[in-house]
Formats: structure tokens, sequence, C-alpha cells
């Protein structure tokens, strides 16, 4: 079957079409900076994915695509499996824009899009939430009262589940542990980052929470901060929400620290010897060891520390940092297998680390298209 995955971002579109038979990659492309007209940039997602069709038809050469797979980062309380997506579907996806504005309303764009131009293509929709339904509830609640909860749907979701999940999968593979039986914290380091605690091979925390702004430093986002900030500073009159959501989620974390929001180019700052850079590396690396030491606690002694996508696969110098303030864990890295470049899972810690430090690459696209063809084949019959 082949299966056009879309993983639409908030200001980025990225595609793959595989074929899921063989599970080979056919074609795979990115359109950046969605917005950014003065560049030459889509306007919006409809046209972005207009510029994806027209490079398809251009890569496909008259081979059909037999189901589209969407990631959608918020699936709310109600989707804890991915599903086939019909009128109603897209409709609920579209409610929960409020709770991840920069991410659903792009998903329902491409959505509709499909259906403008193939309507007879099955379209399945893969959440990021679904992962963490089974977080228990002492640790999705909010210690804030019932009617927040209730009313307003006030509580942890979580995100990244489809990369946690997979990578949970794969760390266990490569220890030789049942996945039933596996415990990890598993750090997901891209522009967004999560880090989630994995018991039994299933979710029981995660640091991001009831939007993806919650927890670790970000690319852009601030992550954890005391909330009397946002209100405070609307109080005084100084910023508006508005103003303060844009600034947390888009201006913050790397970007806010050190100028830009590319660890690559933190990291080469820091090395030059910028001070802003090295800051922002350390409250970076700090923030996620002390989300380790906890979570670690929090699955009843960790089996594995596990990094994974951009900045966890391809960063030595930010794994190196965080790795030596989890002395105390008695993690110890090999310096070498750390600097080693592959694709491939991995183990970077030194034979007498306590803990196993892995490196496994992620897939979202390829999880999204097993489990598109999984429920398209089933709606065939
Ligand atoms: N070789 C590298 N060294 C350090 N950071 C890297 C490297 N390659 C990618 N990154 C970082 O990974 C991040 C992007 O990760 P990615 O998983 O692609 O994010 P997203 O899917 O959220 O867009 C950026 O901060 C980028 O600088
Ligand atoms: C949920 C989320 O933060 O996703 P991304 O890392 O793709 O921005
Ligand atoms: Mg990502």
């Amino acid at each position: 079957m082949l299966v056009l995955v879309i993983n639409s971002g908030s200001s980025s579109l990225k595609y793959q079409v595989r074929d899921t038979a063989g599970g080979e990659e056919l074609t795979s492309g990115l359109v950046e900076r969605i917005g950014d007209t003065a560049g030459g940039h889509p306007a919006d997602h409809q046209e972005a994915i207009d510029r994806v069709f027209a490079d398809l038809e251009e890569e496909l050469g008259g081979r059909g695509i037999d189901a589209v797979g969407h990631r959608v980062v918020h699936g709310g309380e109600r989707f804890a499996e991915p599903v086939l997506i019909d009128f109603e579907i897209t409709r609920a996806i579209e409610r929960l824009s409020p709770l991840a504005p920069l991410h659903n309303p792009a998903a329902v764009a491409g959505i509709r899009a499909i259906q403008g131009r193939w309507p007879k293509t099955p379209q399945v929709a893969v959440f990021d939430t679904a992962f963490h339904r089974t977080i228990p509830e002492h640790a999705w609640r909010y210690a804030v009262p019932d009617a927040l909860y209730k009313e307003q749907g006030v509580r942890r979701y979580g995100f990244h589940g489809t990369s946690h999940d997979f990578v949970t999968g794969r760390a266990a593979g490569l220890l030789g542990i049942e996945r039933e039986r596996f415990r990890a914290v598993v750090a997901h380091l891209g522009n967004g980052a999560s880090v989630t605690a994995v018991r039994g091979g299933r979710s029981v925390d995660t640091s991001m929470g009831y939007t993806p702004l919650e927890g670790l430093v970000m690319g852009t986002r601030s992550g954890d901060l005391d909330p009397s900030i946002i209100t405070q500073l609307i109080m005084r009159g100084e910023y508006t929400a508005e103003d303060l959501d844009r600034i947390l989620n888009q201006d913050s974390g790397l970007k806010g620290l050190a100028g830009t929001n590319d660890m690559r180019a933190v990291v080469e700052a820091a090395a030059a010897g910028d001070d802003a850079a090295e800051l922002a590396l350390a409250v970076a690396a700090y923030r996620l060891q002390k989300y380790i030491g906890g979570y670690h606690v929090a699955v009843g002694g960790a089996q594995a520390i596990v990094f994974t996508a951009g900045i966890g696969e391809n960063s030595w110098q930010f794994r190196l940092r965080v790795a030596e303030g989890l002395g105390a864990l008695g993690v110890a890295l090999d310096p070498m297998a750390n600097l080693a470049r592959s694709r491939e899972p991995r183990i970077i810690s030194a034979p007498d680390s306590a803990i196993p430090v892995l490196v496994v690459p992620t897939d979202e696209e390829a999880e999204i298209a097993r489990a598109t063809a999984e429920l398209a084949g089933r709606a065939d019959g």
C-alpha cells in the first residue's frame, strides 16, 4: 500500500511516501517557513499542500496514493488510538485547536486539502497524545479546582507520543528487555522537546502538559515557569495574554536566552566563548537533568536513559553536558561512543555506567505510515 504521511508543523510541512508492504520510502520533502511570503514561501498550509501535490505528481509518475496519514498533535481525552478521518473527526480535531494553536489548525488544513483533491482516498489521524493515555491520574491531574478539569479540560495530555512509543520499543529491543517489563526515561529533543517516564513499556508521566509549552527548555518555548509570571504581567497592564502567548511559545527557550533556536548555532557560539549561549545550554541541560532524576524515581529505577530527535540524535555536546550532571545516578558516558555518528540505535554509556545511556533515532513517519495502512486496509474490508 502506498501511504502519504503528512507532518504539519507550526511553520513547516514534512511529507513522505512509503510503500508499507516493503517499508521503503519512495519520496519525501519539506516545505519550510510557511507564512513568510516575503521570501517566496507559501502563505498558508493550504498553499503548502498545493506545492506538495505538484511535486508529488512529478515524483510518483502516475502511481496513485492509497491512503494518507496525518500527524495530529492534540487528540484531547477522546483519541487514544489512530482513527479513520471523516467529517465529524475533522471537526473534533479542529475544536482542539486552542490547546495546540501551532499544530492542530495546520493538520486540519492538510486534511481538508486532501479531501478536496482526492475525496475517495482514506485518511487516518495519528495523535501525539495517544501514547500518554496510560498516565495515571495522580500524574495527569493539576492541583487546581475540579471545575477547571471537568469544565475546561485542564489536565496533562502530553505530546510526541508517536516518537516516545517508537523509541521505547527500539530501546527495549536493543537491550534485550521485554517491552512489557521495560523501565526507561526517554528524552525527545527536537525543536519541541519532551521527556517521558516509561514503566512496563508504557507512558506513566511526561513533561509536556495541557499544551506543548510545559517542561523542558525548547527551541522557542520556555518550558516550566511560575504561572504568576503570566498573571502578574497581565494584571500590571504591561502585556496582553496574546503577547505572552507569543513570547512564551515563539520568542523564548534557546531563542530567548541565546538569540537562536538552532542548537548547532548555540553549541558553536558557546564553544567560541559566547556567555549567553553558554547560559542557554546550562539552563536547558539542568532542566533536563532534574526531569531525568525525577522520572528515574517515577519508573522505579530506569533501565535506560534514551536520547532521540534532532538534538538528542545529533548533538554529542548536549548529551555530554546532560550526562555530566547525572553522576549521582552513577551514569557515565563512553566519550568515543558518544562522539560516533550513526543512524542505528546504540549504547553510548561506559560499561560500568549504573544506567545504560542510548541514542535511538526516532521515525514518527514510519509509525504513522504503519498505523495508516492498518486502518485503511481494515476499512477496505
Ligand atoms: N548536528 C546537530 N547538532 C546539534 N543540533 C542539531 C544537529 N542537527 C539537528 N540539530 C538540532 O535539532 C533541532 C531540530 O530537531 P528536529 O527533531 O528536526 O525538530 P522538529 O521535528 O521539531 O522540527 C534543532 O535545534 C537543530 O539545531
Ligand atoms: C508537540 C510538539 O511540540 O511538536 P514539535 O516538536 O514538532 O513542535
Ligand atoms: Mg518533531
